[in-house]
C-alpha cells in the first residue's frame, strides 16, 4: 500500500479521568501525528485525586484485541504502560512474542501518582523476567528502577549504576526518569543506549501537582517518534521536550494531580 499511515499501539490500562494511561497515550499520539491503536488491558475507575478501583481484562479478551490488531494494521512501534498482575503480564508477553508489532517501549508503571498499586508486588519478578528480556526501550521512573533492580536510588551515580544493572537484566536502551526528585532544580533523566553510548536530558523542574500521566506521555511520545524513523537518542530528546512542554503550559482539570496540556505544542487554529 502506498504512503501507508504510520501506525503504533498502546498497550495498557485505561483512566476515567482523562489524564494518564490509555487516554494521555493516544492524546500523545495523535500530536505526534501518528496514529495509534489500543490493547485494552485493565479498565480503572480514577481521577486526579486518586485510583478508586480497577479491574484487569479477561485473557481471552486480551488475547482476542492482539489478534484484532495484528490482522489488520501494521503497527510499527507499541508500548506497555499498566499491567496489573501476573496473569495481564503473561498475556501480554505471550502476545508480543506471537506478533511483530515493531519497536517495543516498557514503561514498567507500577504505582500511580496519588499512591494506589497499578501493578501487584508479585508481578515485578514476572516484568523482570519475562517482559523486560523483550524491551527495546524501558523507561523506569525513580521507585520503580528502584523495584527492578533492587537498589536504592539517591542521587546521579547511582541512576548510572542502575541503568547498567537494568541493560544487564535484558534491556536494550535503558531511560531512568528523574520526574521524582522534588527537591532538585532540574527534572535529569538518565539514559545508557545499546551501543553503551550514554547522556543525560533535563529541563528546569515546574513546581506543580499537575503532572498526572507524565511518564505515559514521555514513552509514548518516544514510541511515536521511533514508528516515523527516528533514532532512539532523537526520540528520547523530542519526547523529553515535549513532556516539558505539555507540563509548563498547564490546564485547570480536576482537584488533584491534574493531566497535562497535550495539545501544548498545536500551532494550528486553535479556536
Ligand atoms: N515537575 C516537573 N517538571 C519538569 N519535568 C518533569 C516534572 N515531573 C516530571 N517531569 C518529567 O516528566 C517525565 C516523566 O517523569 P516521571 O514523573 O518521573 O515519570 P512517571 O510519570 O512514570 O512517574 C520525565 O522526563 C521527567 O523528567
Ligand atoms: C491507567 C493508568 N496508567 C498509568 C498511570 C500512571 O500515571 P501517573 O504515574 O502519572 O499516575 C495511571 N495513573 N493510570
Amino acid at each position: 500500500m502506498a504512503n501507508e499511515t504510520i501506525q503504533t499501539l498502546t498497550i495498557a490500562g485505561t483512566d476515567s479521568g482523562g489524564g494518564a494511561g490509555v487516554m494521555a497515550d493516544i492524546k500523545t499520539m495523535q500530536m505526534r501525528h501518528v496514529f495509534s491503536a489500543a490493547v485494552i488491558v485493565a479498565v480503572t475507575a480514577q481521577n486526579t485525586i486518586g485510583v478508586q478501583d480497577f479491574m484487569p481484562i479477561p485473557k481471552k479478551l486480551i488475547d482476542e484485541q492482539f489478534a484484532s490488531v495484528a490482522s489488520d494494521l501494521k503497527i510499527r512501534a507499541c508500548k506497555t504502560g499498566m499491567l496489573a498482575d501476573v496473569a495481564t503480564v503473561e498475556a501480554v508477553v505471550a502476545n508480543l512474542k506471537k506478533y511483530d508489532l515493531g519497536t517495543l517501549t516498557v514503561d514498567p508503571v507500577m504505582v500511580a501518582k496519588g499512591g494506589a498499586r497499578l501493578l501487584s508486588e508479585d508481578a515485578i519478578n514476572t516484568v523482570r523476567d519475562e517482559l523486560l528480556p523483550l524491551a527495546d526501550i524501558l523507561t523506569p521512573n525513580l521507585p520503580e528502577a528502584e523495584e527492578l533492580t533492587g537498589m536504592k536510588i539517591d542521587d546521579k551515580d547511582q541512576m548510572m549504576d542502575a541503568a547498567k544493572k537494568l541493560q544487564d537484566l535484558g534491556v536494550k536502551n535503558v531511560l531512568i526518569k528523574g520526574g521524582h526528585q522534588t527537591e532538585s532544580k532540574e527534572s535529569s533523566d538518565f539514559i545508557l543506549l545499546e551501543n553503551g553510548q550514554s547522556f543525560w536530558v533535563s529541563s528546569p523542574r515546574i513546581d506543580t501537582v499537575r503532572t498526572h500521566g507524565t511518564g505515559d506521555t514521555l514513552s509514548s511520545c518516544i514510541t511515536a517518534e521511533i514508528a516515523k524513523g527516528a533514532d532512539v537518542e532523537t526520540a528520547i530528546r523530542t519526547g523529553k521536550k515535549y513532556v516539558q512542554a505539555t507540563i509548563a503550559n498547564g490546564i485547570q482539570v480536576g482537584h488533584g494531580h491534574g493531566p497535562l496540556n497535550h495539545w501544548a505544542t498545536f500551532e494550528g487554529d486553535g479556536e
